[in-house]
């Protein structure tokens, strides 16, 4: 009985040595897949309608040394992130490095999930990970520890010195990179809603949608529901930039103050922002048959 609790603690403490590289190196991750976007490694094998690229002609083709570039399509491929196809063989392999490096015959081809990160498929997440890996939304985490013991403001504040969206106000560049990111979001969960529960919206002329960033949400809306005038209200530095759409209205405010009137209005957000909590801040003014939130 003693050796065996034995052995398991041997194990256990194995195990733990092993895991906890994933904690001093777990920012590879994000750091290699937005280099992947940012390289435009995805969008390059995506424009090649599903032939492999060899490992020769995507470096040429990116303009970097295909020695760094395979090492980064290996750490990619080791996740599902592109597949390595060894050509000549018939054979795929995800973590093969029998090839030299250079070589021609070393081909790579989408997945589903480097589909998501090229920049412009319907289901593209590449402008969230932008966003979320940008060293003004990453630095704040680093200081949490800070959060905890002084229960201060959430990190971002106490970081910048003012909240998310004051410093997108300020600053135009951060500003778009949040409105992609957000539209992202925005055109997969409001293609969900629309094909799982169509019958909330049955009945629904007008629609506001509380903070809904470029009006991606409800364009995306429009398409299925062409009756529907969609009030797009977010805060005015937001909506001067929105793109215009039929049948969507943009309108400047502060939700804190007073949403417009409409039929019904949603709010949606990814759960990880600092969206203060509607019902203890806001008044609405608006009058509202429906309100649907996260
Ligand atoms: C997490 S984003 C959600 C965007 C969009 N609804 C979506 O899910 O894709 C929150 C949005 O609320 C907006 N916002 C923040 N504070 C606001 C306020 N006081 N009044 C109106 N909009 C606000 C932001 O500008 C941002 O576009």
């Amino acid at each position: 009985m003693e050796e065996e609790k034995i052995k398991k603690e041997a194990e256990e403490e194995a195990q733990a040595q092993v895991d906890i590289w994933k904690y001093v190196f777990g920012f590879t991750e994000m750091a290699v897949v937005k280099c992947a976007i940012e390289l435009g490694i995805p969008d390059f094998l995506e424009s090649q309608d599903g032939q492999a690229m060899t490992l020769d002609g995507l470096s040429a083709a990116l303009g970097c040394s295909p020695s760094s570039l395979y090492r980064i399509m290996r750490f990619l491929t080791n996740r599902g992130i592109f597949r390595q196809v060894n050509q000549g063989h018939g054979c795929s392999s995800q973590n093969s490095t029998s090839n030299a490096i250079g070589s021609s015959s070393i081909t790579y081809v989408q997945t589903p999930l480097s589909r998501l990160l090229a920049r412009n498929g319907e289901k593209s997440m590449a402008a969230i990970v932008l966003l979320e890996s940008s060293p003004v939304m990453l630095s704040p985490w680093l200081g949490l520890g800070r959060r905890v013991l002084a229960n201060s403001p959430p990190p971002f504040d106490t970081y910048h010195g003012q909240d998310l969206w004051s410093y997108a106000q300020n600053n135009p560049a951060h500003s778009k990179l949040i409105n992609d990111a957000m539209a992202c979001d925005a055109r997969v969960a409001v293609s969900a809603m629309i094909n799982g529960c169509p019958q909330v919206f049955e009945g629904i002329s007008s629609l506001v949608d509380v903070g809904g960033g470029d009006g991606t949400a409800l364009r995306t809306l429009l398409k299925a529901c062409p009756c529907i005038r969609g009030i797009n209200f977010d805060l005015p530095h937001v909506v001067s930039f929105a793109p215009h759409s039929d049948g969507v209205e943009h309108v400047g405010g502060d939700m804190f103050h007073s949403v417009p009137n409409a039929d019904a209005a949603f709010i949606m957000g990814l759960t990880s922002y600092p969206f203060y909590s509607m019902s203890s801040g806001c008044c609405m003014t608006g009058e509202m048959t429906s309100v649907s939130a996260y």
